[in-house]
């Protein structure tokens, strides 16, 4: 038996990684997808987190040990019992049993913190938007379906960035792939559908050979979709944007180079089969779909099902 392919999706708070990790899970199949927060490992309460004055950004306000031998069992295909944090009370619920499924998402604010935990992971994603639209993303997010309002979200954003440069960021260097979708230059207020995506491919994986793309596409910076090589946290990377306004055709040319390499996406990448591509429901109930999420999509799922081939 072949055991459990895991995804860590890694971010400061409202980056993104419910809603992308639901998107991924869609593309995937739900039915093969165990899907786990890492918020679960909290150690204290929203009360208690108050009373102590530590945030849930700290290390030591979560219990990243149990966290790690849990990442370990669901490697080897072993069944938890998780914790259950629940936003909407702030406290704790009784404990749940999980039997991995054939893919396992692992989504938090602290996924790569520790050594054991990072080796548990075939693939590993960072979320990093512009910090301003992650803020309107965490305000909106929090006031619709946690219960603040827009001040207490603000002045915790405030309380946090310490944790968040100190503990969060840093762990962006652990990841395979950065994902930032950001406005476009023209269209600053944007923040929800037409985002572009800027993806980071570091070299700890081997990415689609995206190389044939500079002779297909017009390479200028005002193109729509630019490859390039650049320096991530002073390391070597290649550098994929899509602009949200790219157009079917582009797009076409970069989805056949990710799905000719590997057979099992054809499905997927056939968008009369497959109309869910690129289409995610945040987590306050909207619908977005564009081709840099759609694209996104895939090449995280490319990996998923490539790492399925190495591991069986
Ligand atoms: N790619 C995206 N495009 C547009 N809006 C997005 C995108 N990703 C997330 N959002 C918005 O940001 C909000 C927060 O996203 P989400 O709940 O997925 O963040 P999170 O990283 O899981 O947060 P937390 O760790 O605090 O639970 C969503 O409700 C949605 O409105
Ligand atoms: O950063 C967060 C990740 O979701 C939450 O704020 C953290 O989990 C604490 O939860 P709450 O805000 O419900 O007290």
């Amino acid at each position: 038996m072949s055991r459990p392919i895991i995804l860590g999706i890694v971010g400061d708070s409202a980056a993104g990684k419910t809603t992308l990790t639901r998107g991924i899970a869609q593309v995937l199949g739900p039915e093969n997808v165990t899907i786990i927060c890492t918020d679960d490992y909290h150690r204290y309460d929203r009360k208690q987190r108050a009373e102590i004055g530590i945030t849930a950004l700290h290390p030591d306000c979560n219990y990243l040990d149990i966290m790690q031998q849990h990442l370990s069992l669901l490697r080897t295909g072993q069944s938890i019992l998780k914790p259950v944090y629940s936003h909407k009370t702030g406290t704790f619920e009784p404990p749940q049993y999980i039997k991995p499924n054939k893919f396992v998402i692992i989504e938090g604010l602290l996924g790569y913190s520790t050594r054991g935990a990072r080796d548990a992971y075939d693939v590993k994603v960072y979320l990093a938007p512009p910090e301003e639209i992650r803020a309107q993303w965490k305000v909106k997010r929090d006031t619709q379906k946690r219960g603040y309002t827009p001040e207490q979200v603000l002045a915790e954003l405030d309380k946090r960035e310490p944790d968040s440069e100190q503990f969060i960021r840093p762990q962006r260097q652990w990841s395979d792939i950065v994902v930032s979708f950001y406005p476009p230059e023209d269209a600053k207020e944007e923040t929800n559908g037409h985002l572009n995506v800027r993806l980071v491919l570091r070299p700890t994986i081997p990415h689609p050979d995206f190389t044939s793309l500079l002779h297909l596409i017009d390479s200028s910076s005002d193109s729509a979709i630019r490859l390039g090589l650049d320096r991530d946290m002073s390391k070597p990377v290649d550098v994929l944007e899509v602009d949200g306004h790219a157009t079917l055709e582009q797009v076409n040319k970069l989805e056949q180079i990710i799905c000719s390499d590997m057979p099992h996406l054809k499905n997927i990448c056939d968008r009369e089969s497959n109309p869910e591509l690129g289409k995610i429901a945040g987590t306050t109930g909207e619908v977005l779909q564009s081709y840099p999420l759609a694209l996104t999509q895939l090449i995280i799922t490319y990996h998923m099902l490539k790492a399925t081939q190495i591991h069986v």
